[in-house]
């Protein structure tokens, strides 16, 4: 069988997380990205945790999926509990989702030190706790928590639990890395003989990455004869998280030809994973293999040259392919190629002199603490500036920034401002909640009668950094903002020994970049 099931415990596992919590919308919205991007489950949470979770189950019937089964995940019945009375299994079933997930003990070690029972006893839970949800006529899934480390310690004991389950008629045994300590090989050779001894059930792996090595171990027990993986999306999880699902999607269709998921899937991945972060409110990791900002994000002059010429140079597979896009950064490390392909836009990659002085100023000015690569639109305008094309929008006359805070702890910030465009002056005060936001207000203020578009702009991010700290508060700062409309994202920047300085030269960037940018899309 060439298929590998795609099953995802984000709204389980990854919420597991430290820092994750998902409100009831929040699970809902993530089920419906995940049944949009096709995954063959969603393990909706464990049903007998608390209302919210059971909520999810009733709320996500109605739903109208499409693509993906709910899962609803519990453990096997406890010892001292009957079937019908087992709050766990109860749960389930009350869920009324079409899949049942249960873990269930496979190694000694916890069945005599947690469940405190004895292994025929435990046996025993497996084998008619499965039994006991296939009567109701449910799919069920049954993870083998700490199959590898029981495996290792007594295999005899963790290939009869699973013998168990199986003949209880589990569609799928799923082997469980729970403490995420094994590495490849364990993983590769030990599910390997698991698949050699069961037959009926589809194996399944579930690995945690505290070696860093969850996506190589679950790829390691395809090869070995999986053909279901569990995984998150981004990787979120219990202490290090678990497999990602992110990297081990395109790696199975892309690197190892299996076929996973609908056709055109992929291309979807970077948007369901920056959809995930921004829900679950992630800091973005910009290095993600396959879906971060920077995956495909080439800085230095030597790739950048060799890219123009071949992009397998330095990509092991087109961006495109999962929905990212590739970005050429400018930076002191670049050469002409780069310049030349940031050119490419304005049709003048063939301008060596414009580009060999654009790659001095670039230099010049990241020595003096400025810095490119998030800042494309301060980097449009510099090119402007040295074609000659740029015409100022506005033109300050001055402001003038006043922060106060009384002894009581009362504060208040007020920006003026007076600029000019085309001959006519503006004089406006405005508050803020701080000197930017003053700042930024005050701008909107005196400019919106002449770019109503302007309106429709936001700041959505500010960083400050210190850019040459020996010199302490004389130091130089860095200020980079990140400005939104309806359509695009652009970033820009702004250096000075004086902090609202810097944030002016950064936020006039932004306003004059997307005044150009909206009078350019209107001809
Ligand atoms: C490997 C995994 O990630 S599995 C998923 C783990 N996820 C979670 O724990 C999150 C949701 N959990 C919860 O909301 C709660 O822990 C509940 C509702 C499940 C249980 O709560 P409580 O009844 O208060 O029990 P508590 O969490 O303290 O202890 C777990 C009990 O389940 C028993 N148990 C653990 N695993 C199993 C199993 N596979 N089969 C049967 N019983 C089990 C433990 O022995 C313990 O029993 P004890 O009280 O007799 O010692
Ligand atoms: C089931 C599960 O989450 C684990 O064993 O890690």
């Amino acid at each position: 069988m060439n298929r590998i099931e795609i099953y995802d415990t984000t709204l389980r596992d990854g919420m597991q997380a430290e820092g994750i919590s998902f409100s009831l919308q929040d699970k809902l919205l993530i089920a419906k990205c995940l049944d949009d991007f096709g995954v063959d489950y969603i393990e909706g949470g464990y049903a007998a945790s608390n209302e919210k979770e059971m909520a999810f189950f009733h709320e996500a019937a109605n739903l109208g999926l499409k693509n993906s089964l709910i899962a609803g995940f519990g453990n096997t019945r406890r010892a001292s509990a009957s079937l019908e009375e087992d709050l766990s299994l109860k749960a389930i079933l009350n869920s009324k989702a079409p899949v049942a997930t249960i873990v269930g003990k496979s190694w000694d070690m916890h069945v005599t030190e947690v469940l405190r029972c004895s292994l025929e006893d435990n046996l025993a839970l497996c084998s008619d706790s499965t039994a006991y949800l296939k009567s109701k006529g449910l799919r069920v899934v049954f993870d083998a928590e700490h199959f590898f480390d029981g495996y290792k310690h007594n295999p005899q004991y963790s290939l009869k639990v699973l013998e168990a389950a199986a003949a209880a008629g589990a569609d799928v045994i799923c082997l469980c890395e729970t403490n995420g300590g094994c590495l490849p090989r364990d993983v590769y050779e030990i599910t390997k003989t698991v698949a050699d001894a069961i037959s009926g059930p589809i194996i399944g792996i579930h690995c945690h990455n505290d070696t860093d090595c969850a996506v190589a171990n679950s790829l390691a027990a395809i090869e070995a004869g999986a053909r279901h993986v569990q995984g998150t999306i981004n990787g979120m999880g219990e202490r290090t998280g678990n497999a990602n699902l992110c990297s081990i999607i395109p790696n199975l269709k892309y690197k190892m030809g299996y076929e996973v998921l609908k056709e055109g899937a992929l291309q979807k991945l970077t948007e369901v994973s920056r959809y995930v972060q921004e829900i679950a409110n992630m800091q973005p990791v910009a290095n993600m293999p396959y879906v971060g900002d920077s995956a495909f994000a080439h800085k230095a002059g030597l790739h950048v040259n060799a890219l123009m010429k071949n992009k397998a140079t330095y990509e092991h597979i087109s961006p495109e392919m999962v929905g990212n896009a590739r970005k050429l950064l400018i930076s002191e490390l670049s050469g002409m190629s780069n310049i030349l392909a940031k050119l490419e836009k304005y049709n003048l990659s063939n301008d060596r002199d414009l580009a060999r002085k654009m790659l001095d100023k670039v230099q010049e000015m990241e020595s003096n603490g400025y810095q490119f690569e998030a800042a494309e639109a301060s980097f449009d305008l510099l090119i402007k500036k040295t074609l000659g094309t740029y015409k100022e929008t506005f033109h300050l006359v001055k402001y003038h920034v006043n922060v106060e805070r009384s002894g009581s702890g009362e504060k208040t910030t007020e920006a003026t401002i007076k600029l000019t465009v085309d001959g006519e002056t503006e004089h406006v005060v405005s508050e803020g909640d701080g000197p930017v936001n003053a700042l930024d207000e005050a701008m909107r203020k005196s400019l919106e009668r002449f770019y109503p578009s302007l309106a429709d702009m936001r700041l959505v991010d500010y960083k400050v950094r210190v850019v040459n700290a020996k010199a302490a508060t004389a130091a130089k700062v860095r200020v980079t903002i990140e400005s939104r409309d309806k359509n695009d994202i652009w970033g820009t920047v702004g250096v000075s020994e004086n902090i609202i300085d810097a944030s002016w030269k950064a936020l006039k960037d932004s306003f004059e970049y997307k005044i150009i940018k909206d009078a350019q899309e209107s001809r």
